[in-house]
């Protein structure tokens, strides 16, 4: 069964817009960040992770964003460059914004943090007469990342990509990347991921940031399946509800539930996790499999990436979740 029918034609089978930033990831782990002394440098931000992850599983990938005139700013730039993601539409700030840092604490496998250092960020100052209509006329997919709604003129260069997207038939998918630093208020961060949402056809997110948009009263059981609904009155197709180790159960618009567990991981950290796995899903949706299969596909790939010490640079290629999966189905990767 075809969930989601994806354009044919186009230069560009994936294409992001949104946050490009740094992450800086405890060397010595499973300790405190005051007790951290050093850390590893690597390209960060969720759409630009899963942007990495989709152009590792060998598709062609663009994206769209804005980077801080400076070393961190060329350093992303050229690693996008290296992993062959067309960087055309990613512009340079030119009023002294900075780059965004993602300092990680990995106290334990389980307790993980981020400590963003997120004021005057070039990725926020993307405008919307900056957004190329051509490129997304010539992308099979738009994927926008909930952070790059929170301020003005990001906000606005999002909802004129969406624009564009409809214009020409991307398939649009959103993924939460709910960040409660970046916003002002509950209310303001829930309006604005409720409108963005009502026009995307495949929504990925957690039952914390579900929760985050319907703000409790029209969902108080918490139930996915009345998390789901809402949004196939709108444009949604797919709607996915991740649980952490718990697994993930996909939604769609016959009131079918798929749903896929986890497989074992030698945990390192738990971030990562929701970029690799929406690299995973959406490459597996791209090439026609089932959903269970695109699922698992995401799930393996997670695995890896939680038992890797970085985001970006740990994302696999799709060999290597093949091969997870069989190592899995075969007893020899156990949970740490
Ligand atoms: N500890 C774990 N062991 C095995 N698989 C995991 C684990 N944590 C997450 N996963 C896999 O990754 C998927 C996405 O994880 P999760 O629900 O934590 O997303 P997320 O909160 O968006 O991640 P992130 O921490 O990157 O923000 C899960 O559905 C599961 O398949
Ligand atoms: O999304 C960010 O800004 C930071 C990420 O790169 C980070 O490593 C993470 O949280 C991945 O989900």
């Amino acid at each position: 069964m075809t969930y989601v029918s994806f354009p044919t034609g186009k230069a560009y089978d994936f294409t992001a817009i949104g946050r490009l930033c740094i992450d800086l990831n405890a060397n010595e782990i499973n300790r405190p960040m005051e007790e951290t002394m050093t850390f590893t440098k690597y390209v960060g931000g969720s759409p630009a992770n899963i942007t990495i992850g989709m152009s590792r599983f060998g598709l062609k990938t663009a994206f769209i964003g804005k980077i801080a005139d400076d070393q961190m700013g060329r350093f992303i730039a050229d690693y996008l460059t290296r992993n062959h993601i067309d960087t055309s539409n990613v512009v340079t700030d030119k009023t002294g914004a900075v780059t965004g840092l993602a300092f990680t604490e990995i106290k334990s496998p389980t307790e993980c943090s981020i400590l963003m250092y997120r004021d005057n960020v070039a990725d926020l100052r993307l405008t919307a007469d900056e957004v190329q209509e051509e490129l997304i006329a010539q992308s099979k997919v738009l994927l926008i990342s909930g952070t790059a709604l929170a301020q003005s003129p990001s906000r606005e260069a999002v909802f004129q990509a969406l624009n564009y997207a409809k214009k020409h038939g991307a398939v649009i998918v959103f993924d939460l990347d709910y960040r409660p630093y970046t916003w002002v208020s509950p209310e303001e961060t829930a309006a604005y991921y409720n409108l963005a949402a009502e026009k995307c056809d495949i929504i990925l997110g957690t039952r914390e940031e579900f929760d985050m948009m319907e703000r409790l009263e029209q969902n108080p059981e918490h139930s996915d399946n009345v998390t789901a609904s809402k949004w196939f009155d709108y444009s949604a197709r797919i709607v996915i509800i991740k649980h952490g180790k718990e697994g993930s159960i996909a939604y769609t618009k016959d009131g079918e539930g798929h749903k896929a567990k986890s497989f074992p991981a030698k945990v390192v950290k738990t971030f990562g996790a929701g970029d690799s796995y929406a690299a995973g899903f959406l490459y597996g949706v791209m090439q026609g499999w089932t959903l269970e299969k695109s699922m698992e596909f995401g799930s393996a790939a997670a695995c890896i990436v939680i038992s890797s010490h970085s985001c970006s640079d740990a994302m696999p290629t799709a060999e290597a979740v093949h091969d997870y999966i069989e190592r899995c189905n075969r007893g020899e990767i156990t949970a740490s």
